[in-house]
Parts: C-alpha cells; sequence; structure tokens
C-alpha cells in the first residue's frame, strides 16, 4: 500500500511539471473544465459524457506524452539535428490529431445540443480545422 501511494505521489509530481511547464496544457485544462460543467448543466447522456471525456483525457495524455518525447530528445541530443526536428514534430502531430478528434466530438455533442447542428458539422469542422492549420502554417513561412 506504501509503495502504491509513493508510485501515486510521482505520478501527481509529473502532473503539475507539464501542467506548470507547459502552456498548452494549461489551455487544455482549461478548455476540459469548461466542457465538464458544460456537460454537466446540459445534463447529457451517458455516452456522450464518455466521448467528451475520452476526447479531453486524449489530449491531455498526448500532450504529456509529447511533452516527455521534448525533454528524453533534449537530453539525449540536444544540438541541433534533422532527426531530433522530425521526432518533436511526430510528437506534436500526435497532439495535433487528437485535438482535432476533441473538435469533431464538441461539434458534434454541444452543436448538436445547443444549436440543433446536423452531426455531419463534426466532419466539416473537423476537416476546415486541418485544412487552416495546414495553409496557416504554409502563409508564415
Ligand atoms: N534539437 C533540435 N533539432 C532540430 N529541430 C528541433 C530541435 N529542437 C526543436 N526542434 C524543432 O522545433 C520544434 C519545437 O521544439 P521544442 O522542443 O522547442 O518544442 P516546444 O513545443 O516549443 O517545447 P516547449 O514549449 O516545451 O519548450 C520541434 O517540433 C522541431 O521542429
Amino acid at each position: 500500500m506504501r509503495k502504491f501511494s509513493k508510485s501515486l505521489s510521482f505520478a501527481i509530481k509529473g502532473l503539475f511539471e507539464v501542467f506548470n511547464t507547459q502552456r498548452n496544457f494549461k489551455i487544455q485544462t482549461a478548455f476540459a473544465l469548461g466542457a465538464f460543467v458544460l456537460a454537466f448543466v446540459l445534463d447529457l447522456n451517458e455516452s456522450q459524457i464518455l466521448w467528451i471525456t475520452l476526447a479531453i483525457l486524449m489530449v491531455l495524455i498526448l500532450e504529456t506524452v509529447n511533452t516527455l518525447i521534448e525533454r528524453m530528445m533534449d537530453l539525449i541530443h540536444p544540438h541541433f539535428s534533422p532527426i531530433v526536428g522530425i521526432i518533436k514534430d511526430l510528437g506534436a502531430a500526435a497532439v495535433l490529431i487528437a485535438a482535432t478528434f476533441s473538435i469533431v466530438v464538441a461539434i458534434v455533442i454541444f452543436g448538436g445540443r445547443i444549436f440543433n447542428w446536423p452531426p455531419k458539422y463534426g466532419i466539416i469542422v473537423g476537416i476546415a480545422f486541418i485544412v487552416f492549420i495546414i495553409f496557416g502554417s504554409r502563409l508564415k513561412k
């Protein structure tokens, strides 16, 4: 039992580390809290709450794993290297995919409930988000 509480305290330490050092994690946590409050207020059903929870946790888990990858690469290879850049980009891509999934879930569930939007709007907004990100980043270069 002592071993379990010790492991738990390490996990909580990690959680504080990612929350305190990663601005994106803080923003994602704020969105997560907002979504849970809205889910409560709208009295969503069992499967809607589970979809929202899945989407939120996927983003937070992948942001944590992405931070882990960044830290590990900075430790193993602190100097500039194209392969390190690609590895870090892949971690960021995983977060982006999860974020897109969470947008689709939010549009389908909240959009459907609040504005009566059909579920297909989720797909349209999800694709528009990805296109916007790709073209936005191209324009910046
Ligand atoms: N050592 C490196 N070699 C090549 N490219 C790198 C290297 N480190 C970072 N990059 C590039 O810069 C991007 C951002 O990396 P970085 O580690 O700064 O992530 P970040 O999300 O800005 O991290 P944080 O905000 O936690 O410091 C990477 O996705 C990669 O494209």
